[in-house]
């Protein structure tokens, strides 16, 4: 079931990270507390998803979350007050491991996974649910981090890798949908039996563990998940004037975010069956979205009136969003857990 946010709150122009992450801040809670959480930006190609989620592309040393005018994005501001209040309660020993995927042209690959590689040459992934994962068909990195600063550096090296391409609406198009997932695991239950005891190394040097998002390490208790998703932007084509390969790159994206869109409708409306498998986007956010979740999109769109047709497709798929409720999602879901 989708626990979604019911409230809905509309930033202008000139709000702050600051103010964008106060909404964000509670889920934090939540996701100790033992929920899933997942924050999504969903909107047009150049409105500001990335800025959103990430933060400016500067190259210059970033202003610390903590100065009210910072520009830090959604992702190092969620880290810190991760690691923060895994500190107020450290009797808890919650150890954090990330993995960062790329979905693009409805492939998935792993980022931390590659060797400084471009997007698209790295290894492929499979989207598999906690229930159908096996070991051999899928390996997705997943490093430890023991610090903000180390999900930080780790996420940020990685993110160079990103595919990306200069349109006319945007120089620096996103042209894959971003996945960052932070797991939450607490300690072996004592005399717990471990199906795949030792973890294999990945090429980055990370540990590899069978399965995907939901395959849970052996011997340790998954207590939740953090997913922090920057969708790829949708694009009206005439307007952003892609031709060739962007132009397919373009017609994946704008399928796999109406998937998306089409997952949502389908939860809103109790249907018996979700389409998670209509694209690898949908299939890769099965285990969340099809279970115990607090889910928040984050809508960005544009002020201006060329836009209008494509800011009431976002706010048309922000709408759907609003309707999936608290509630028992139904088809093709993995049972939901209880959330603790
Ligand atoms: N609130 C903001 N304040 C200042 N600059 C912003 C803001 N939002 C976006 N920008 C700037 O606008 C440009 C486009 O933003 P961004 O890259 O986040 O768009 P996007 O929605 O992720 O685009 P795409 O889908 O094409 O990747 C960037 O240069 C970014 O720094």
């Amino acid at each position: 079931s989708v626990l979604a946010a019911r409230s809905l709150e509309v930033y202008g122009p000139a709000e702050s990270q600051q103010a964008v992450f106060g909404d964000v801040r509670p889920l934090l809670t939540s996701l100790l507390d033992g929920y899933n959480v997942c924050i999504m930006a969903y909107g047009q190609t150049g409105c500001g998803k990335s800025y959103t989620m990430l933060g400016p592309q500067s190259t210059g040393e970033p202003v610390p979350p903590w100065e009210p005018h910072s520009d830090l994005g959604v992702l190092p501001r969620a880290a810190g007050e991760l690691f923060r209040l895994i500190s107020e309660n450290p009797s808890r020993s919650l150890k954090v491991d990330v993995s960062i995927v790329e979905v693009y042209n409805n492939d998935i690959f792993d980022l931390l996974a590659k060797d400084g590689r471009t997007a698209a040459s790295g290894p492929k992934r499979e989207a598999l649910t906690a229930q159908e994962a096996k070991p051999e068909v899928c390996l997705l990195t997943r490093e430890p981090v023991h610090s903000a600063a180390e999900f930080m550096a780790l996420a940020a090296g990685r993110l160079q890798l990103r595919a990306e391409l200069a349109t006319s609406v945007h120089a620096n198009s996103s042209r894959s949908h971003l996945i960052i997932t932070a797991t939450l695991t607490t300690a072996p239950a004592r005399g717990s039996p471990g199906k795949w005891p030792r973890a294999r190394r990945s090429a980055s040097g990370g540990r590899a563990w069978p399965g995907a998002l939901g395959a849970q390490r052996p011997a340790e208790q998954v207590h939740a998940k953090l997913q922090l998703v920057d969708l790829a932007g949708s694009e009206c084509v005439g307007v952003s004037g892609v031709t060739g390969s962007a132009l397919r790159e373009t017609s994946f994206i704008n399928r796999s975010l109406a998937a998306l869109a089409d997952v949502l409708g389908a939860l809103a409306e109790r249907r018996g069956h979700v389409p998670y498998r209509n694209s690898k986007l949908t299939h890769f956010l099965q285990d969340v979205l099809g279970g115990d979740v607090k889910l928040l999109v984050i809508l960005c769109v544009s002020p201006c009136r060329k836009h209008v047709a494509e800011t009431l497709r976002c706010l048309g798929f922000g709408a759907r969003a609003r309707q999936v409720q608290r509630g028992q999602a139904r088809g093709g879901s993995p049972a939901p857990r209880k959330p603790r």
